[in-house]
């Protein structure tokens, strides 16, 4: 739309083309009665006070709205920022010594980051949010496509490479759980708002194993509800190709499911844990000692066996726990309950 056609058209079919420029004429204090007025009519009716505290002139006020509207509809086009492979340049560890590796990551790959607590596995994973530059303690660096990331690229908002979801997740906002999640698709431009909240709603029940609703305020969901909302929310609507976990062992989430949707997504994953069942899900492992990635291990054919007969395993502990969560008694016989576990680990082997 030209400058020219653009104000005289009404607000209303305005709006009906670019919802989003709703925000525009709020903020320049638009009465819902001006909605069937030409934009410059519109523009004309601005009283000069309004515009002193805005500090703008009338005359700017057609090629900034046309450039807003250019620059929505840019973020709406470009989708999601796309990487090729991401590059982690080896730094040194706490006491100096030079870690010689350097990992090439692509979309698709799960990688776990293992190690004993106070280890550094945070650090590699912030080292990653930061795209580092030998900047951070550990003096990695983050290359994009093998090179030094740009300075647009930390413009921060929706178009971020990295997401990341942390262990301690709390919410400040007031709102239910279908306002935050519309609130989020319409900051992403997403034509469809109602369905994608649906949808994201609908994952993060399955996740979250604990049913809730969707007019829930968000600051009365578990731990695990929180963290399966924003796994799902992640999954079903950010453009971050790049995810970092911190930790989904505890939370009540289908730890499972929650990292085969992310990898669907062909993100590239980065997942702290000390779960076992967790760090096989990965393709390889990064061993984190003293500040420095010390080894780096593929997950074999024999681990990934195992894991498959260990998932059983898990499974009848996920019976017990929900046992316990539903305030039954844990009177059992271990015996049977072990053959049990061996006899479903041999079946699910033999799928
Ligand atoms: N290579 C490094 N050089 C200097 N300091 C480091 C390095 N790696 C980690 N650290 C520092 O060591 C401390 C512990 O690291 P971090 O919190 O990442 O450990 P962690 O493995 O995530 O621990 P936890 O399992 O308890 O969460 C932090 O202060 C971190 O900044």
């Amino acid at each position: 739309m030209t400058n020219d056609s653009l104000i005289h058209t009404t607000i209303a079919q305005l709006l009906t083309q670019h919802p989003y420029a709703k925000d525009f004429f709020t903020l320049l204090g638009l009465p819902s009665a001006s909605r069937h007025d030409a934009v410059d009519t519109f523009f004309a009716s601005i009283s000069q006070e309004r515009l002193d505290n805005l500090g703008l002139s009338r005359e700017e006020l057609a090629p900034r709205l046309q450039a807003f509207i250019a620059q929505m509809e840019k973020l709406r086009t470009d989708g999601a920022p796309s990487v090729q492979n991401i590059t982690l340049c080896g730094g040194r560890d706490k006491d100096g010594h030079p870690e010689n590796i350097r990992l090439e990551l692509r979309p698709g790959d799960v990688v776990s980051v293992v190690g004993p607590t106070g280890s550094g596995k945070s650090r590699l994973l912030a080292d990653v949010e930061c795209l580092a530059q030998g900047d951070t303690p550990s003096a990695r660096r983050v290359l994009l496509d093998g090179q030094s990331p740009d300075d647009s690229l930390w413009l921060g908002g929706e178009q971020r490479l990295v997401a990341q979801l942390s262990q301690n997740m709390n919410f400040v906002m007031d709102v239910s759980v279908r306002e935050f999640l519309s609130l989020h698709a319409e900051s992403r431009l997403v034509d469809d708002i109602d369905s994608a909240v649906e949808q994201i709603f609908s994952t993060a029940v399955l996740l979250a194993g604990e049913p809730f609703q969707l007019d829930t305020p968000v600051t009365a969901l578990s731990g695990g509800q929180s963290r399966a909302l924003m796994i799902a929310d992640v999954a079903c609507l950010s453009a971050s190709p790049i995810v970092l976990i911190d930790e989904i062992e505890n939370a009540g989430v289908d730890r499972r499911q929650a990292l085969d949707l992310l990898v669907k997504q062909e993100k590239i994953v980065l997942l702290a844990t000390h779960d076992p069942l967790l760090a096989l899900l990965g393709q390889r492992r990064l061993v984190i000692r003293n500040g420095g990635i010390a080894d780096i291990i593929d997950t074999s054919d024999a681990e990934r066996a195992l894991l498959h007969k260990l998932n059983s395993f898990d499974r009848k502990f996920a019976e017990l726990r929900d046992r316990v969560r539903h305030g039954q008694r844990l009177d059992f016989d271990l015996e049977d309950f072990l053959s049990d576990c061996l006899c479903n680990a041999q079946q699910s082997a033999m799928e």
